[in-house]
């Protein structure tokens, strides 16, 4: 047999029909939903009057338009965003898929609830109507995101039509240096290889330094593989996977854990796999960073100064000197000397358990600096719990942060967690596009770490000054 990658195995086991043109048809393993590109999905089945065909792999939960104040239970005032969230709940009733409605504990992101529930499991083929499904990755799952055609499609059928990618391997090696996460990884990968770098490719991330992380960071790096244009991120199972996967309510148990198992241990790429594209970076050389521009690839060490948009090539000098502009900031003045309004910690690439401690970490005994509006949003009902269980909570509110219900909040302007045009946000999401937090509002992209830092300073700050 010829030696194959990761990818190419969990592909082949998955590949139902191949056309003479090499596009295939793949089978699903777990569909997650969420409110935003489901309601015309359900609409197409209601039309035609088909069912979900497996709404035991089905799994929704509102997400991105939720309030996550603490009146929450009110209800949603925008009117849009409420007709989205009532659709989910009927459609979710009515086509009998799996739900975790507001009001339930275990509400949360979608690509934090799969894995925390057990749905994402080791060579799964998983699929959402969201980019940032790349998060399932980490499992060594392959997890791509879908168009709301596709959601219809997926839902009717349990399968997606899909052209293989190539395969490019991104190894760090060695170890992180301390205050450099997950999050400064998967930054600094897209700062090598720009926002297209991955365009045709899925990419798996290996070496030391991605061995060593948690699932928590491991979801962290692959949740952002779409910020560099790749279709997914995949991690290799090993121990970390398997002791993170067991006991959850929906992994297999007993016998049936046993068997799984069999097959996990061999989800790994060949030795002599071929791969189309490789990149290394090692791991001692990645600092804790922070992006400038309006792309996630325009990323620098906190050290670093402003770029100047001569500092370019072709057409991206026209894109940082407009970056600039909208971020208001000036060429050559220090990064660390950028004051803030705002700070937002949470989201699917940093709202997870360990995310919250390593802010706490940080904020542990401070005060966030006097005037600077601060919210912690946990990103599941359960990661909330157990925030509030481990004392974390008590240290963000004693510091002054606000302590949130779930949801996708200040990641996005689809919810009442916005910024005012002009405002500045350390924030620990993946998209810092014009507008994303809200009109006019700049965003720098960072660590929970570097977040927790800039609050108390009220500047982006090199974390391990207060390390
Ligand atoms: C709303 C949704 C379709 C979108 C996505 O696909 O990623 C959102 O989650 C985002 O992060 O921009
Ligand atoms: S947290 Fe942000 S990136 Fe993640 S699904 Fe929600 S809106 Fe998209």
């Amino acid at each position: 047999m010829s030696p194959k990658t990761l990818y190419d195995k969990i592909w082949d086991a998955h590949v139902a029909h191949e056309a003479e043109d090499g596009t295939c048809l793949l089978y699903i393993d777990r569909h997650l939903v969420h409110e935003v590109t489901s309601p015309q999905a359900f609409e197409g089945l209601r039309m035609s009057d088909r069912p979900v065909r497996a709404p035991d792999k089905t799994i929704a939960v509102p997400d991105h338009n939720v309030p996550t104040t603490l009146d929450r239970e009110n209800g949603i005032e925008n009117e849009e965003s409420r007709i989205q969230v009532e659709a989910l709940d009927k459609n979710a009733k009515d086509f009998g898929i799996h739900y975790y409605p507001v009001s339930d504990v275990r509400q949360g992101i979608v690509h934090i609830v799969g894995p925390e529930q057990g749905w994402t499991l080791p060579g799964m083929t998983v699929v959402c109507g969201d980019s940032h499904t790349a998060t399932h990755g980490a499992f060594g799952a392959l997890a791509h995101g879908i168009g709301t055609s596709e959601v219809e499609h997926v839902l009717a059928t349990q399968t997606l039509i899909q052209k293989k990618s190539k395969n490019m391997k991104v190894e760090i090696t060695g170890r992180l240096r301390p205050g450099v996460t997950a999050k400064d990884i998967t930054l600094s990968v897209i700062g090598v290889t720009g926002t297209a770098g991955g365009t045709g490719y899925v990419i798996e991330y290996c070496g030391e330094a991605i061995r060593d992380l948690s699932m928590e960071g491991r979801m962290t790096v692959c949740n952002m593989a779409i910020e560099g244009g790749a279709r997914a991120g995949l991690i290799a199972p090993d121990q970390t996977t398997f002791d993170y996967c067991k006991g959850r309510p929906h992994a297999p148990k007993g016998a049936q854990w046993e068997a799984a198992m069999e097959w996990w241990k061999t989800l790994h790429s060949d030795d002599d796999a071929h791969w189309d594209k490789v990149i290394t970076l090692k791991g001692e050389d990645i600092a804790p960073v922070v992006t400038w521009g309006t792309s996630p690839e325009d990323v620098l060490p906190i050290t670093a100064n402003v770029p100047a948009p001569e500092d370019f090539k072709g057409g991206k000098i026209e894109a940082a000197r407009r970056a600039l502009d909208y971020m208001g900031l000036t060429a050559g003045m220090p990064l660390s000397e950028v004051k803030i309004d705002t700070v937002f910690i949470g989201s699917c690439t940093n709202g997870r358990i360990e995310d919250l401690r390593a802010a706490a970490e940080i904020l542990k005994g401070k005060k966030i600096k006097d005037g600077l509006r601060a919210m912690i949003v946990p990103g599941s009902g359960l990661v909330r719990a157990q925030a509030e269980e481990e004392g974390l909570a008590q240290i963000f509110t004693d510091a002054g942060f606000e302590w949130r219900l779930a949801g996708c909040s200040m990641c996005l302007a689809m919810n009442p967690d916005q910024l005012s045009p002009g405002e500045r946000c350390a924030a620990t999401s993946n998209r810092n596009f014009e507008g994303r937090q809200g009109r006019g509002g700049r965003t720098h992209l960072m660590s929970p770490a570097m977040a927790a830092a800039a609050a108390i300073t009220g500047h982006l700050t090199d974390v391990r000054e207060l390390m």
